[in-house]
């Protein structure tokens, strides 16, 4: 098993009704790549999965699966597997037969189906297991055995819905790990639907971050984390704060931010016009408490509150127009000079850590 195939979505959209889940999207998952569909609730990325899978019809646009446009067939037919969120294993049938299932409905006789059931048991490691019925089985297991179910039609690409939230915290990054090790093992294209950017972040190769059906970014991990590309995607990936305004002066390549309050910003290298609005971010690890060298990269407020996290001490900030303004200190920083709710503060922070944010065109 290792065929992988690139998916290509070209211009597709989901219509229900009056209600439009997804506009257009254009993407290329690379072969053999585990790629995450991150967003809201709401935003499109079960619809997209679905109609990757073929369990819902694409209202326009088309669907590549290697070389083979699969826009028109049913699931059975694309050489993809759907793994479901609440796994859909039969619970009157032993593991055997429920990971022999979809052979079964192809018409493979028994001996080979079962001896193909049990293989697949065995890479999921619950050979062992192989008798006994779902209800008998810890969350974590029936995962593997769903995992082992989808896997038997050795499809060229695996779909995840949700794959991890039934687990238990301390489960869920166990086969987090699983997961992306049995990727690596099969090779073959991986897409998982999660809205965890925290589990995004841990597996993906890369991560398609999704907002009212649209596709604000798709890249790297590292990337989007480093380069959000839109207010949003900052935002939602957190540790980031996000200041937003209009473009008050342009001199010597570097743009000044206005926000409403009256206070300014710098923010380098960007193509802007004066008036124009603009957002920029800054990540919460890299804001320093105390004075800025310059006026324009930090401003002055007060703690609003102040959270322990072990390893740091997250500190909210009132000022500059931002209510929820972040710094993230190392928790040895934080208490050689511990400061309270209430306390006046002066943030700052580097020219070069102002990240401008663009704005996805709809
Ligand atoms: N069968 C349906 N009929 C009508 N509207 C639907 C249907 N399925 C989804 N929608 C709507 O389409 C939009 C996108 O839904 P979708 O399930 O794709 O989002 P999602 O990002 O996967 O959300 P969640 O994380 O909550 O599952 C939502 O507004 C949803 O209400």
């Amino acid at each position: 098993m290792s065929k992988a195939a690139e998916i290509d979505i070209a211009s597709v959209s989901k219509v229900y009704g009056a209600t439009t889940a997804v506009h257009a999207i254009s993407l290329k998952i690379p072969a053999g790549s585990y790629c995450c569909l991150l967003g809201p609730s709401g935003c499109g990325k079960t619809s997209t999965l679905r109609m990757i899978a073929g369990h819902e019809s694409i209202s326009s646009g088309d669907i590549r699966l290697g070389n083979v446009v699969v826009t028109d067939f049913p699931p059975a037919k694309r050489g993809t597997a759907m793994m479901f969120q609440s796994y859909a294993l039969f619970p009157h049938l032993d593991l055997v037969d429920n990971v022999a299932f979809s052979l079964k409905m192809m018409g493979i006789e028994k001996q080979e189906r079962r001896a193909k059931a049990l293989e697949m048991l065995k890479l999921m490691q619950m050979e062992a297991y192989a008798t006994r019925r779902p209800a008998q089985l810890s969350g974590g297991q029936q995962q593997r055995v769903a995992l082992a179910r989808a896997l038997i039609t050795d499809p060229e690409a695996l779909l995840l819905d949700e794959p991890l939230s039934a687990l238990d915290p301390f489960l869920k990054i166990r086969m987090r790990a699983e997961l992306k090790k049995l990727q690596k093992t099969l090779g073959i294209t991986f897409v998982h639907v999660t809205h965890s950017q925290e589990e995004a972040m841990a597996l993906a190769d890369v991560i398609i971050i999704m907002n009212n059906g649209r596709i604000e970014q798709a890249a790297a991990p590292r990337t989007v984390f480093e380069r959000p590309a839109t207010a949003f995607v900052a935002r939602f990936m957190g540790d980031h704060n996000v200041l937003s305004g209009r473009v008050a002066a342009i001199e010597d390549g570097i743009v000044t931010l206005a926000v409403p309050q009256g206070q300014t910003f710098a923010v380098r290298d960007i193509a802007q016009e004066v008036g124009k609005p603009i957002d920029i971010g800054i990540r919460t690890d890299r804001v320093r408490l105390g004075p800025a060298l310059e006026k324009s990269l930090g401003f002055e407020g007060v703690v609003s509150n102040v959270e322990y996290r072990g390893a740091s001490v997250k500190i909210t900030v009132f000022g500059a127009g931002s209510d929820d303004f972040n710094v993230l200190v190392p928790d040895a920083e934080y208490f050689k000079k511990p400061v309270s709710t209430g306390d006046a503060v002066s943030l700052s922070w580097a020219l070069e850590d102002v990240i401008p944010l663009g704005r996805i065109s709809v």
